[in-house]
């Protein structure tokens, strides 16, 4: 399969080049960044440090589309946006790691979707995978009694709060409640703010250093409290987890699936 990285000069897109790399049947076509970046040129091997591919980073989206079978994008939202209605109209395989998608972004990609194969998950990880579905199923067995508090801790360069994998644990609680997020979230607490009230869903963010990624899940009720925590300490496990889903997506049918869909969760 081969597979192409947008986004291919971040911190992700460097993991995700390795990984494709170092997988058995995959083969890396081509990273693209956006138009003007210095990059922009530069040969893709020894931008992460290894022997020349003779593939060089391009802003030309269009022509590595073409190149591919599959494309992975950890960008940013708008560039997002535009890669996955190319990925519909040339029918590829679009595999998205970028949080902070809005509604109206979500509602795009979904639209993508009717034509062609999305998988769209906030955390490729394993273990945080599971950690969601054991979240959907705490929520459902310990009931209102227990009040959900999601905290999450990044590194200092992430531009968005509360991280995507944050809400998508609060989405899983929800759905474990059988009651939509937004309607019993809160996303940042300041000053007086009462009591909490009874079945919300809580979230703490913090920023600093080098954090990859950790997210504790806290169901505390009077005399007892279960908390689910997962830590990554290596972004290793995003990109791995983000080609498997790219090869799990090979011949399926057109929609949008996560990374529940891949495992099976
Ligand atoms: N789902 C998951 O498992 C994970 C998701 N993420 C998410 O992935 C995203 C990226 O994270 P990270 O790698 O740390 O961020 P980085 O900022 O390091 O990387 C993003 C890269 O995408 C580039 N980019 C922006 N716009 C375009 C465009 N139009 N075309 C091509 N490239 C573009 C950026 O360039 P420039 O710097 O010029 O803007 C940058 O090089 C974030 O949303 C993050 O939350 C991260 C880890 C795991
Ligand atoms: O920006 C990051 O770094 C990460 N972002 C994702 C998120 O917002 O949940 C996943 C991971 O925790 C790292």
């Amino acid at each position: 399969m081969k597979i192409g990285i947008c986004g291919c000069a971040g911190r992700m897109g460097r993991m995700l080049m390795e990984s494709v790399l170092n997988t058995d049947g995959c083969d890396l076509s081509g990273g693209s960044e956006r138009s003007g970046a210095p990059i922009i040129g530069r040969d893709l091997g020894t931008l992460i440090g290894r022997e020349a591919l003779d593939l060089a980073a391009t802003d030309d989206i269009a022509a590595l589309f073409d190149a591919s079978d599959a494309l992975i994008d950890f960008t940013a939202p708008a560039a997002t946006v535009a890669h996955a209605a190319m990925a519909a109209e040339r029918g590829k395989i679009l595999v998205v790691g970028t949080t902070g998608l809005t509604p109206e972004d979500e509602q795009a990609l979904a639209a993508a979707a009717r034509r062609t194969v999305i998988v769209h998950a906030p955390n490729y990880s394993v273990g945080v995978t599971l950690l969601t579905a054991l979240t959907e199923r705490a929520a459902q067995v310990l009931g209102e009694d227990f009040d959900i508090e999601i905290v999450e801790m990044h590194h200092r360069h992430k531009v968005d709060a509360p991280s995507g994998t944050a809400l998508g644990l609060g989405r899983a609680a929800a759905a474990g409640r059988a009651v939509a997020l937004d309607q019993v979230w809160c996303k940042s607490r300041d000053g007086h703010t009462g009591a909490r009230p009874r079945g919300e869903i809580g979230f703490a963010t913090l920023r600093g250093g080098d954090v990859v990624g950790d997210h504790s899940v806290i169901f505390a009720a009077e005399g007892e409290r279960v908390e689910l925590t997962h830590k990554a300490s290596s972004r290793a496990i995003f990109a791995r987890g983000a080609v498997r889903a790219a090869l799990w997506a090979q011949g399926r049918t057109p929609g949008l699936y996560t990374m529940r869909d891949v495992l099976g969760l």
